[in-house]
């Protein structure tokens, strides 16, 4: 049996980043760039005013000032300040030629208006202004030809917003792979159907499918396959063609309707890299590729038991899809947490599902347990947003205490 590092090798090593593709910024988010992104204007492109107020000349110093036109947002940069003469001017707004200053209209006072009231005539800036002043230079949010996004960045809101705002409307982005998820098992039904004798409703599918979805990641449903030889050979080789990772759950242990194995190796022509990997859960999780039509494909056997088929997929499989996706860190983040409670240890290394929650003032979060952990036991993952790294046990180490430091993978949005 190999370890969970090792397994976690192999996966990478196998999941080659895909080509690239040119993409809309509207659909790019959850992306990885495949160039760098430069500016090709500066930002702002003219000086603009930071504060709503008055565009002056430093040097007339504080007084009274002849309000001679106004500038707004949207506004052609024009106009021109003479020395004893302001600018009324918005926030946003270019500041006219002549003026080196603004003066918020809060240091202002208005001194003389139309007699309507409408239009300001003459205010008095009372504090002394400074040559700079609330105005954003040409070029001083982002220079002219300045490198904004980085090939191999991840595009979330705010990267998209930077393409938005240099005019980038389409990039090169790394294509994502294509995920095909199905369930294997004469025992499942969909969850929509009322259990009749011997029968469970498939809930691995729906995990898996939803694991993908969160991460913005596409994905095929394949459906559930009867435990036959035929039928498992049937849905894959049809899925082949469709996808880039095929990921199964059920299938890989040692039942005689423990087929997958046997059907990916003899009748696929795939190479299995491993099949039993030292962990609790996930010990029968099976992990291979082949090349169909010029293509790496790979191929997930992960384990039935819902919790061990929800653990796999975040150790393998979610890293694997990252990597394909262009991402330089793909593998899960990992953080130390405080045991809130003694745990027995296994004689595998388990990934003990957890709930962490920070309190104010101590600086690790609670790793408090979701209870059994029984692999069938979906609700131990319940509300779980970490799995706790507990080592194997030892003659010597039969358990971890209450306030031990250990790491925690995270699983979900904190
Ligand atoms: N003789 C041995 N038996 C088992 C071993 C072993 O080493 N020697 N390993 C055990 C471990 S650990 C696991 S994990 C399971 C994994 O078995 P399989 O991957 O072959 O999965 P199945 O036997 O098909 O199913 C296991 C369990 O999970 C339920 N299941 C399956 N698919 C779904 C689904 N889509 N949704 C919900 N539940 C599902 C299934 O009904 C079984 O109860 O093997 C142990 N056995
Ligand atoms: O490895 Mo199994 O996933 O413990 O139940």
């Amino acid at each position: 049996m190999i370890s969970v590092a090792e397994a976690v090798d192999h996966v990478l090593k196998h999941a080659h980043i895909l080509p690239l593709e040119t993409v809309s910024f509207t659909s790019a988010l959850g992306r990885y760039l495949a160039e760098d992104v430069f500016a090709k204007e500066p930002l702002p492109p003219f000086p603009a005013s930071i504060k709503d107020g008055y565009a002056v000349i430093a040097s007339d110093g504080a007084g009274t000032r002849l309000v001679s036109s106004a500038s707004t947002a949207g506004d052609e940069p024009g106009g021109c300040v003479k020395p004893g003469e302001c600018v009324r001017i918005n926030t946003g707004a270019p500041v006219p030629e002549g003026a080196d200053a603004v003066v918020q209209v809060e240091d202002t006072l208005l001194e003389r208006s139309t007699e309507d009231g409408t239009t300001e005539l003459e205010i008095k800036v009372m504090v002394a202004p400074t040559v700079g002043q609330d105005i954003r230079k040409v070029g001083s949010d982002i220079a002219e030809g300045e490198k904004v996004l980085q090939k191999g960045q991840h595009l979330g809101p705010s990267e998209i917003s930077i393409l938005a705002t240099v005019g980038v409307t389409e990039v090169n982005c790394f294509r994502q792979p294509v995920v095909g998820v199905m369930s294997t098992g004469n025992e499942l039904c969909e969850p929509g159907s009322g259990l009749v004798p011997g029968r469970i409703r498939d809930s691995n599918r729906y995990t898996l499918m939803a694991a993908l979805r969160e991460h913005g990641f596409p994905y095929t449903d394949l459906g559930i396959a009867k435990d036959t030889p035929d039928a498992l050979l049937g849905m894959m080789r049809s899925a082949l063609d469709q996808v880039d990772i095929i990921v199964t759950s059920g299938g890989v242990s040692m039942g005689e309707k423990d087929l997958l194995r046997h059907v990916l190796e003899k009748d696929l022509g795939a190479t299995v890299h491993f099949g039993r990997v030292l962990m609790k859960p996930g010990k029968p999780t099976t992990f291979a590729t082949l090349v169909h039509e010029g293509r790496t494909k790979l191929f997930f056997g992960l384990p039935g038991n819902p919790v061990s088929a929800t653990v796999t997929c975040n150790l393998y499989v979610i890293p694997a899809v990252n990597k394909m996706s262009g991402s330089s860190s793909p593998q899960r983040t990992i953080v130390k947490a405080k045991a809130s409670e003694t745990l027995r240890l296994d004689p595998r290394p388990e990934y003990h599902r957890v709930v962490l929650t920070w309190t104010q003032g101590s600086q690790l979060p609670e790793a408090r347990s979701t209870g059994n952990q029984i692999s069938s036991r979906l609700l131990s993952v319940n509300s779980a947003n970490a799995l706790l790294l507990l080592p194997p046990g030892t003659a010597e180490k039969t358990e971890v205490a209450a306030g031990e430091i250990l790491d925690a993978m995270i699983i979900a949005r904190l």
